[in-house]
């Protein structure tokens, strides 16, 4: 279980509840910890499990990696719809078996009474200039005494349990300070420690590869840390030229199958010792399986690359929004001054795209393809981050079965319902009916005709809309928004979130999950996709900067939900009093 309220508990500075997990040398545990990276892009996805059955063996014994690193020295290290009122139905999307049930709710508050909440206290800043906690554990009479109507306070939910004992929450940060060689220790421990897990353990897994990819970074000399970039790019490069010449399509996909170089290169129309070479930089760096002699094969990394397979998708996007918008960055910042793109149009990907007057949605919508690769690569980031079990449903699904009329669930930017379908598999007291999709319509055109077969989005209302302009249920018990706010800018998500703030009921909640940076460098891969954002003008924030935006848009930071292994976390919003 990943369910966490930030009250102070694992993962903050200072804290007294690290429950039974492992806690690095006393001189460590002062450090601002710093969670685990989801560094594997198939951290969650169920998909890359055999990937990650190249690490097996039994574990080394606990202290053999560090007292090897101990001997080591250390260099340098370096247009929307009207308002939904009541049961009406926005005509382009009207179907009898697509019921909008929008239950309008304004004014009902007297039937719905106020709930309790977290309170939320000013941060404060630790030894080591980071943040304390913001949520504090509700006064224990209104976290255990049920609301006047019979429905919980808003805060009941459940304790968090006790972190695992290989909690990423006590690695300490690296980037913090000058590596030593304690350091390259405590990592070589870490790795000790939880590597016979990573098998059976997710907390585990990421607890290992954070501490081997600091670890690594550690002691590579700096100028093979510099070329090491260049290779991932090679490895990027070539896949992209395998990609177009379908050479992942052509090899074999059975298992035990391969192919001769020789096949392989009359079915892609190239020179067999040119694909050869071509192959050197992927399977050198274990994406394909060179057999000998003069056969290839696929990893379970390089199946991932074929032709609609979402992470081949993903792939593809980032190599626009990532490698493309890299080449072109310094000429946008000379364009538009070295500031913060503040969007929605004129932002990397538009200005490579040569069309800057566009938002990035507007790009991808203009080209059915890019939008199709876009679903099946957000298919993808919906696996790898956790979606459920941070937030406590238990209050949202009583309130819901006693105003059966009412929406409970409104997932804003909702994209093709994947996240709906988990939280109506998770959760089946989340009635079809009380859920609705809403997204531009172009995007709900695709979505409706890819959920057509999916029992768990039969009787859900998809509702088109256009977040920038109006959010049109009103009134519904959860707004929710999974990775919107880093598609934007602060002034842009002000806006967006104004209008979801328009749409609440004085007891609506608006959750936002996404990834929450501290004030220290996060995890490698953390930092990554906050960079990544760049392209689309969007951003990561700290829980500082939603409540800065929060504030901004009428809203207020009233819970925080960690989850323990990862970054993410959910930002609960209520209005302002
Ligand atoms: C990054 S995806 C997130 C999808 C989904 N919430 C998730 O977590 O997987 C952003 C979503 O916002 C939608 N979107 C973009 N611009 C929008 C707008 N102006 N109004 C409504 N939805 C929009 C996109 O179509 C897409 O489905």
């Amino acid at each position: 279980m990943r369910d966490e309220i930030d009250r102070g508990g694992a993962g903050e500075p200072n804290s007294s509840a690290t429950g039974n997990q492992q806690e690095p040398t006393a001189n460590l545990v002062t450090a601002a910890p710093v969670a685990a990276t989801d560094a594997d892009p198939g951290a969650t996805d169920p998909t890359a499990a055999a990937g990650s059955s190249e690490i097996n063996g039994p574990p080394p014994a606990v202290g053999s990696i560090s007292e090897a690193v101990g001997r080591a020295s250390v260099s340098n290290v370096p247009e929307p719809q009207q308002p939904v009122d009541g049961h009406t139905t926005p005509e382009s999307l009207e179907s009898p078996s697509k019921p909008i049930i929008g239950g309008a709710v304004e004014g009902n508050d007297s039937q719905q009474p106020e709930a309790s909440e977290p309170i939320v206290t000013q941060p404060e800043l630790d030894s080591n200039g980071t943040r304390g906690d913001v949520a504090q554990e509700p006064k224990s009479e209104a976290a255990t005494a049920p609301g006047p109507a019979g429905t919980l306070p808003l805060g009941e939910e459940k304790k968090s349990p006790q972190p695992s004992k290989a909690s990423p929450a006590s690695i300490p940060p690296g980037a913090a300070g000058p590596l030593n060689p304690e350091r390259l220790r405590f990592l070589a421990d870490e790795i000790s420690r939880n590597v016979g897990q990573v098998q059976t353990e997710e907390v585990a897994r990421l607890r290992t590869v954070t501490a081997a990819l600091e670890l690594a970074g550690a002691v590579r000399p700096p100028p093979d840390a510099i070329m090491s970039w260049f290779t991932n790019m090679s490895i990027v490069s070539a896949v992209r030229v395998f990609q177009s010449w379908r050479v992942f399509d052509t090899i074999p996909a059975g298992k035990g199958e391969s192919i001769s170089y020789a096949d392989l290169a009359a079915k892609v129309d190239t020179e067999e010792a040119f694909l050869i070479r071509m192959s050197w930089m992927l399977s050198s760096t274990g994406v394909l399986r060179h057999i000998d002699p003069g056969r290839v094969a696929h990893t379970p990394t390089s199946m991932m690359l074929r032709e609609n397979e979402t992470m081949g998708s993903m792939f593809k996007i980032m190599c626009t929004n990532v490698v493309d918008v890299s080449t072109i960055l310094p000429a946008y910042f000379d364009t538009y001054g070295r500031r913060e793109p503040l969007g929605p149009a004129h932002i990397p990907t538009s200005f490579l795209a040569g069309r800057p007057e566009l938002e990035y949605f507007e790009l991808l919508n203009e080209d059915p393809n890019r939008i199709k690769l876009f679903m099946c690569a957000m298919a993808v980031a919906h696996r790898r981050v956790p979606t459920i079990g941070m937030y406590d449903m238990s209050w949202v699904l009583q309130r819901a079965d006693q105003d059966p009329g009412r929406l409970a669930w409104v997932d804003v930017g909702g994209g093709n319902g994947h996240t709906v379908k988990v939280f109506r598999e998770a959760y089946p007291g989340l009635r079809a009916n009380q859920c609705a999709i809403q997204d531009l319509p172009e995007v709900l055109n695709e979505a409706q005709t890819q959920a057509e077969s999916d029992d768990a989005l039969r009787g859900v209302s998809w509702i088109p809309m256009n977040f920038h302009k109006d959010v049109p249920v009103k009134g519904a018990l959860i707004y929710y928004l999974r990775h919107i706010a880093r598609d934007y800018s602060d002034p842009v998500f002000t806006t967006i979130l104004r209008n979801v703030a328009g749409a609440l009921a004085p007891d609506s909640r608006v959750l936002v999950s996404e990834q929450l940076l501290a004030g220290t460098p996060p995890p490698v891969y953390a930092a990554f996709k906050d960079y990544a954002m760049l392209s689309l003008g969007g951003k990561e924030r700290t829980l500082d900067q939603f409540g800065a935006v929060a504030a901004a848009a009428g809203l207020r930071v009233s819970g925080v939900f960690r989850d323990q292994a990862t970054p993410h976390a959910v930002v609960e919003f209520a209005l302002q009093e």
